[in-house]
């Protein structure tokens, strides 16, 4: 069994991991990586890209035939074989050896294996072959394990072999129909994908909307579109039994007001969220539950554990379950571990570069359905609950000429949440074609807490969608 030594030990190598370990290695650390799968994880090869593969012909397309002239351009129908093409260029044909190369360009040691913690900073690394390779941290171990998909405990389920995320962005044809269980976003957006790819399309939703961390016209949006593609979107459903014929159709029984009823496919993708993936990783030896990795303070430190040398990064700790997300805390924590071996203090005071603190309350979100939404902050809502005073505004964003421009029958709304105490924008979200490249004005604004008498100073061009935000500030009331 072979022994190593490192400064810092990072278990997993999704974007989170890595980027701990690069900025870790950048202040001067020895950093060992350890990476089950492949190096890149679960975004780059069954997640965010080629979700976002999948779903951008449908946008470009409904883009050129928006306007007249371009309109006139399109004579045909997406080509889904050229599609999934892509797709497997972009996922490199689930090849790491490129982001592999980049680790070791960045002077980052990759161990490819499963790790576990098996006491204060030592893990095991088992790889493919069984060998074992024990590697110490001298100062800290991140555990950036990530999270996996969550399938409830419905009969037939397991035996009916449905689609997590993993089969429904790395399917090598489009099957003929799918039921799609779930109303978030990875439902909704794989949803959209394969419906505009050709399947039939079934959506079953629990509650009575889809999107339901976000302001309430983003789901309504959201739905009206799917259904205006031919999704058959039921909800206020609950699944009570998936039963297949062998090698054969998916039939999922559910109920909806007191009915019971079935709809049939070839695919069924359970979209019922995700967890931490602690499992393995040997928490209990340290006298940890497997919810400690969620006690985290602003540097991502475990709560708890004496030497403070434990961090939990990225999805695994449940803060905010998005790529960027993982990578920013990921700073923090390399840029932290790298400080405090130097003997500085680095504490992680708000809005430092030893805290993720926008985690809080500055979280921005692109769900990349058609209509797009963009979402930074609180909602209304959530302010609410925070207990703010706050007040919201909405405005119409097909009434403004860039929207007119781009789209002469643009969709969509935007609404601003004001914080009256303070005059600063605590949440902004954006609902239509193309806004996802418009909602970084608005992290700027929430996160820089920019008064609103200045925000006025900020002039959007003309004759851009941007110009929403000060159609908003005007229906503020300035
Ligand atoms: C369908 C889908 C679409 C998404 N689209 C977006 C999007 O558009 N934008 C966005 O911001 N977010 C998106 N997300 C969320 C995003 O994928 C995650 O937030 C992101 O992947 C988290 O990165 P991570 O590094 O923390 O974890 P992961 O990417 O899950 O990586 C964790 C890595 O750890 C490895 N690992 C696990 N356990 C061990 C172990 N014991 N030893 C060694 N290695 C281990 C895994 O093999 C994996 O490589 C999407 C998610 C899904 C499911
Ligand atoms: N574009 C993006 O930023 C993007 C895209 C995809 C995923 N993600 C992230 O990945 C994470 C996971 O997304 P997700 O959609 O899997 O989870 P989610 O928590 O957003 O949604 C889960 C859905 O499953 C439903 N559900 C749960 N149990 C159910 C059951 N037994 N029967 C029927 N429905 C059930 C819930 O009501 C909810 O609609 C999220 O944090 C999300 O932000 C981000």
């Amino acid at each position: 069994m072979a022994e190593h030594e490192f400064d810092l030990v990072v278990i997993g190598g999704g974007p989170t991991g890595e980027n701990v370990a690069d900025r870790a290695v950048a202040g001067g650390l020895s950093v060992a990586l350890v990476e089950a799968g492949l190096v890149g994880g679960e975004c780059s090869y069954w997640a965010c890209i080629p979700s976002k593969t999948l779903l951008r012909p449908a946008a470009a397309l409904g883009q050129a035939k928006a306007v007249q002239g371009s309109a006139q351009a399109v004579t045909g129908v997406i080509d889904a074989r050229a599609v999934l093409r892509r797709r497997d260029e972009m996922v490199a044909g689930f090849d790491d050896s490129g982001q592999a190369d980049w680790l070791k360009g960045a002077g980052v040691t990759l161990v490819r294996g499963r790790g576990r913690i098996t006491a204060p900073r030592i893990v095991e690394a088992t790889g493919p072959d069984g060998a074992t390779v024990t590697l110490t941290a001298r100062l800290a171990v991140a555990v950036c394990t990530g999270s996996v998909p969550v399938l409830p405990p419905i009969p037939g389920l397991a035996q009916a072999q449905p689609w997590t995320n993993r089969e429904a962005t790395a399917a090598e044809s489009v099957p003929d129909s799918l039921v799609v269980v779930g109303g978030g976003v990875v439902a909704c957006e794989l949803a959209w994908a394969w419906r505009s790819l050709g399947a039939r399309v079934h959506q079953l939703v629990r509650g009575p909307r889809l999107l339901a961390g976000n302001e309430p016209f983003a789901g309504e949006l959201v739905a009206a579109a799917l259904r205006e593609a031919g999704v058959d979107l039921r909800m206020e459903t609950e699944t009570v039994e998936v039963s297949r014929v062998p090698g054969g159709e998916r039939t999922v029984r559910f109920t909806t007001g007191g009915r019971s009823e079935s709809v049939t496919a070839a695919e069924l993708l359970m979209a019922t969220g995700r967890r931490p993936a602690t499992d393995g990783l040997g928490l209990e030896a340290l006298g940890l539950g497997t919810a400690a990795l969620a006690d985290v303070d602003d540097d991502c430190r475990v709560r708890g554990v004496a030497g403070g040398w434990l961090y939990s990064v990225g999805d695994v700790n449940g803060r905010a379950a998005l790529t960027h997300m993982g990578k920013y805390q990921a700073r923090a924590v390399g840029d932290t571990i790298a400080a405090r071996s130097r003997g500085e203090a680095a504490e992680p005071r708000p809005w430092t570069r030893w805290a993720a603190t926008a985690d809080h309350r500055a979280v921005p979100q692109v769900i990349f359905t058609e209509p797009e939404v963009a979402a930074v902050g609180l909602t209304e809502h959530a302010a609410r609950e925070a207990g703010l005073r706050v007040r919201a505004v909405e405005y119409d964003l097909g009434s403004v000429s860039g929207a007119t421009l781009f789209d002469p029958g643009y969709r969509g709304r935007a609404k601003m949440v004001v914080d009256e105490d303070r005059q600063v924008v605590v949440g902004a979200t954006l609902v239509g074609p193309g806004v996802g490249e418009l909602i970084h004005a608005a992290t700027v604004a929430v996160v820089g807490e920019v008064p609103l008498e200045r925000l006025w100073h900020a002039v959007p061009s003309f004759p851009t969608v941007s110009e929403v935000w000060l159609r908003l500030l005007e229906t503020y009331g300035r």
